[in-house]
C-alpha cells in the first residue's frame, strides 16, 4: 500500500490566542487535496490545544508537542499522555531535537516516551536527526540509527508511528537539506528499518523531512522517493503552509 503523504505543522512555543485563531481560520478556508491524498496534523502549544480542537476543520488533525514518559501523577509541569487522550488529541510529537538538545532528553528516554504513548493508543511523530558536528564527522547515519534503535527496542507495532528526519543544522536556519541529502538519509533510515525491524515496516512507515521547509522548496523535496511528507516549523505559522500541504500532489502524479 502506498504511504499517504503527511504534513505536520509544529508551531513550537509560539502564538497568542488571537494569532492561533487567525492561523486556524486561514487553514479552515484553504482548498487542499483530500484526506485520501494527504494527512495534515497541526501541533499547537499545550495551552492552545482546546481552542484549536474546537475550531479546526475536521479533516485536519492535532498533535501535542510532547508528553510525559509514563502515567501522570506527581510530575510538576508535565502533561501526560492520558490527558491528551482525555482531550481527544490523537497525535504527539516526541523526541524533537529542541527537547533532545536543550532539555537533555536521551535516546532511551525518548524511546520510553514513544512506547508509553503508543501503548495508550496515541499516534507518534518520532523525531531523529544529527547536529552539524555529527554530520561533518560523518556519523549522520549512525546517529539517526541509534535514535531509531532506542525506539525499535521498545515497540513492536509501527503502524501508529511517523518518523521525522530533522537535521538539527537545518532547523530554523533557513539552511534546508538538499533533496539529495534528505533522500540519502531517508533511504538509510528505511534500510535500517528493513534490516532491523521488518521489510513490511520499512515499506509502510512514513519518513517525513523537517528543517527549513517552505513553499518554495517543498515540491522538489516531496518528489524524492523516500520523502513521505514534512514536519514544518516556521512556515507552518504562515499561509505558505497551504502550499506545502499541496505539494502532496507531486506524489499523486508520479
Ligand atoms: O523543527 C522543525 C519542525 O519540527 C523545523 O523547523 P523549521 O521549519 O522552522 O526549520
Amino acid at each position: 500500500m502506498a504511504r499517504k503523504f503527511f504534513v505536520g505543522g509544529n508551531w513550537k512555543c509560539n502564538g497568542t490566542t488571537e494569532e492561533v485563531k487567525k492561523i486556524v481560520a486561514t487553514l479552515n478556508e484553504a482548498e487542499v487535496p483530500s484526506e485520501d491524498v494527504v494527512e495534515v496534523v497541526v501541533s499547537p502549544p499545550f495551552v492552545f490545544l482546546p481552542v484549536v480542537k474546537n475550531l479546526l476543520r475536521p479533516d485536519f488533525q492535532i498533535a501535542a508537542q510532547n508528553c510525559w514518559v509514563r502515567k501522570g501523577g506527581a510530575f510538576t509541569g508535565e502533561v501526560s499522555a492520558e490527558m491528551l487522550l482525555n482531550l481527544g488529541i490523537p497525535w504527539v510529537i516526541l523526541g524533537h531535537s529542541e527537547r533532545r538538545l536543550i532539555l537533555n532528553e536521551s535516546n532511551e528516554f525518548v524511546g520510553d516516551k514513544v512506547a508509553y504513548a503508543l501503548s495508550l493508543g496515541l499516534k507518534v511523530i518520532a523525531c531523529v536527526g544529527e547536529t552539524l558536528e555529527q554530520r561533518e564527522s560523518g556519523s549522520t547515519v549512525a546517529v539517526v540509527a541509534a535514535q531509531t534503535k532506542a525506539i525499535a527496542e521498545r515497540i513492536s507495532n509501527w503502524s501508529n508511528v511517523v518518523v521525522a528526519y530533522e537535521p538539527v543544522w537545518a532547523i530554523g536556519t533557513g539552511k534546508v537539506a538538499t533533496p539529495a541529502q534528505a533522500q540519502e538519509v531517508h533511504f538509510e533510515l528505511r534500510k535500517w528499518l528493513k534490516d532491523n525491524v521488518s521489510a513490511e515496516v520499512a515499506t509502510s512507515t512514513r519518513i517525513i523531512y523537517g528543517g527549513s521547509v517552505n513553499g518554495a522548496n517543498c515540491k522538489e523535496l516531496a518528489a524524492q522517493p523516500d520523502v513521505d511528507g514534512f514536519l514544518v516549523g516556521g512556515a507552518s505559522l504562515k499561509p505558505e503552509f497551504i502550499d506545502i500541504i499541496k505539494s502532496a500532489t507531486v506524489k499523486k502524479n508520479e
